[in-house]
């Protein structure tokens, strides 16, 4: 029996998206592991299923390329909300998922625009494995640590070509401090209103995008006095506008794009551990 997808994208962090509304199937993490990788299945960044939900438009999960499931991601969800608002004919819809609702908006421009909700800023809702200020953790380079609904580390660096992302991500998303892995963000700050952001995701890799990182690094660059509260920020795949607003909640606003729809047949047991397909940056 095959399962139809969709793969779409948000400034190229790529998704392979499954609608489990008719309540037909679940996906395992080994599937959606399988799913994700780019040799051997379809390939994508994170693979998203679409489920029922009768207090929200829909819920959404979310699986890294090796099979660990994430809390929020932001680029994803504008693409979810594009599906469901098109099916629906509506330009709003709430998502839940398993950090909270999400609320998204289409402009007039077409962009989507999801409010993330407050970033939690305490060291045991990141979370970090010992009390500690998030502001500086006490590491080389001093990142910040902030929750979008998963968990985030920014270093401002003068240089980004400069930074070995491949040897430090890995090595940073696995860092003791961060007892759940995280999220690992390089940013350089051309001016209050400008960023640009690499991002080396827990259980992905380095990806064109990360929203929800997106976020992270606006909130801690504003906090560190760096950035005002609304910036751009550039990443490899394109361009998001961030804005902290005084309320607290973080508005993120981007395109999303469908690539292909397909059908591929899922393997019914579990699979052996493949390595994620992704090359590190050097
Ligand atoms: N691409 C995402 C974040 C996906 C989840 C992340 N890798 C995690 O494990 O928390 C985004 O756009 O936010």
């Amino acid at each position: 029996m095959s399962t139809a997808f969709v793969k779409m994208h948000g400034c190229g962090n790529d998704f392979v998206i499954l609608d489990e509304r008719a309540g037909s199937r679940a996906l395992s993490p080994e599937q959606a592991a399988f799913l994700a990788n780019r040799h051997t299945g379809i390939g994508c960044d994170q693979v998203i299923a679409i489920q029922p939900c009768s207090t929200a438009d829909a819920f959404m999960r979310i699986w890294n390329p090796d099979g660990s499931e994430a809390g929020a991601c932001g680029n994803a969800t504008r693409c979810v909300a594009d599906i469901l608002m098109r099916e629906a004919g509506r330009e709003a819809v709430t998502i839940r998922t398993v950090s909270g609702d999400l609320h998204a908006i289409r402009g007039a421009d077409g962009l989507i625009t999801v409010d993330m909700g407050p970033p939690r800023l305490d060291w045991a809702d990141v979370p970090l494995a010992e009390p500690m200020d998030t502001l500086r953790l006490g590491l080389p380079g001093e990142p910040a640590a902030a929750s979008m609904g998963n968990p985030h580390a920014t270093f401002f660096v003068p240089d980004l070509d400069a930074v070995p992302i491949g040897r430090l991500g890995p090595e940073m998303e696995h860092h003791p401090i961060f007892p759940q892995r995280a999220n690992i963000g390089f940013a350089h700050i051309i001016n209050p209103e400008t960023i640009r952001l690499k991002v080396w995701e827990r259980g992905a890799g380095l990806t064109l995008a990360c929203g929800s990182g997106a976020c992270a690094t606006l909130v801690n660059a504003h906090r560190r006095g760096l950035a005002q509260r609304r910036a751009q920020v550039i990443v490899d795949g394109g361009t998001l506008t961030i804005a902290w607003r005084d309320d607290g909640h973080v508005l993120m606003t981007g395109p999303a794009v469908t690539a292909f729809h397909g059908e591929i047949a899922l393997p019914k047991v579990p699979l052996a551990k493949v390595p994620l397909a992704k090359v590190p940056a050097a």
